[in-house]
C-alpha cells in the first residue's frame, strides 16, 4: 500500500485550541537514532510535540520509568487490551509485545501537541490501514556496520538481543528503502546533518501547527 498524500496537515477540532495534526511516525531499525533525533526535536520545540508512549511487555532497562519511556504491562493485560480494540498498532519483537494505544494518541491530541510515534515496520503497516493518516518518516543508518557499532556502543543489549535486532534490521531497511512506503527518508550519518534533514521534513507541519494555535508550554 502506498502513502496517502493531499490530506490537510492539521484540521480544527472542537474547542478554541485543540487541533488535530497528522501524527508523525518515525520508523527505522533499532539503533538508527530515532530516540536521539526525537530528543533534539523536543529540546528545540518544547511542548510542540507529544511523544506517544508505547506499551510494552518487555522489562524496563536501567533508568526507564513507567509512563515516561513506556507503559510497562504484563503480556496478559496487553493481549486483553489488543483483543478489546484498544490499540492502533501492535507488534511482537524479540519475544515482547509493543503497541500504541488509541488513548495515548487521543491524550496528545487533546493536549494540542503534534503526536509523534516511534514504531517499527510492522506498526507502520498497521497504521497505514487505520484512519490515522500519519506523516511517515524513515530513519536510516548510514550502513549496517555502523548500525551494529552504535548498538554495541549503546551497551543496552546482550549478544543475543543484539543479533535479533540486527536480523530484523535487514528486512526493515528493505521495506524502508522501497519507494512509496514512506513520505520521507532521513539518513542518520552525522547527527547535526541528520537533524537538519528531519527538521526540514517536519517544518511544514510545525509551521501549520503554530499558525493554527498549538498549545505548547
Ligand atoms: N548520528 C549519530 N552518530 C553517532 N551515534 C549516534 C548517532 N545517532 C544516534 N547515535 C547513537 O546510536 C545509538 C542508537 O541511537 P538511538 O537509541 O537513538 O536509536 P533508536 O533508533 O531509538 O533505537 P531503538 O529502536 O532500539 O530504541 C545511541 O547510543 C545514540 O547515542
Amino acid at each position: 500500500m502506498g502513502v496517502s498524500v493531499g490530506r490537510p496537515l492539521c484540521t480544527a477540532m472542537s474547542g478554541p485550541v485543540a487541533r488535530a495534526c497528522r501524527p508523525v511516525v518515525l520508523c527505522g531499525p533499532s539503533g538508527a537514532g530515532k530516540s536521539t533525533l526525537l530528543g533534539r526535536l523536543q529540546t528545540e520545540f518544547p511542548g510542540l510535540f507529544g511523544f506517544s508512549v508505547s506499551h510494552t511487555t518487555r522489562q524496563p532497562r536501567a533508568g526507564e520509568k513507567d509512563g515516561v519511556h513506556y507503559h510497562f504491562v504484563t503480556r496478559e493485560a496487553m493481549l486483553k487490551a489488543i483483543e478489546d480494540g484498544q490499540f492502533i498498532e501492535h507488534a511482537e519483537f524479540s519475544g515482547n509485545l509493543y503497541g500504541t494505544s488509541k488513548a495515548e494518541v487521543e491524550r496528545i491530541d487533546r493536549g494540542g501537541a503534534i503526536c509523534i510515534l516511534d514504531i517499527d515496520v510492522q506498526g507502520v503497516k498497521q497504521v497505514k490501514q487505520s484512519d490515522l493518516s500519519p506523516h511517515l518518516v524513515f530513519i536510516r543508518p548510514p550502513s549496517m556496520d555502523e548500525l551494529e557499532r552504535r548498538l554495541r556502543n549503546r551497551k543496552t543489549e546482550t549478544e543475543e538481543t543484539l543479533q535479533k535486532r540486527l536480523a530484523a534490521a535487514a528486512a526493515e531497511m528493505e521495506y524502508g528503502q522501497t519507494p512509496g512506503n514512506f513520505h520521507a527518508t532521513v539518513i542518520n550519518d552525522e547527527l547535526d546533518h541528520a537533524y537538519e534533514q528531519l527538521r526540514r521534513v517536519l517544518l511544514p507541519i510545525i509551521e501549520q501547527k503554530k499558525a493554527n494555535g498549538a498549545a505548547p508550554s
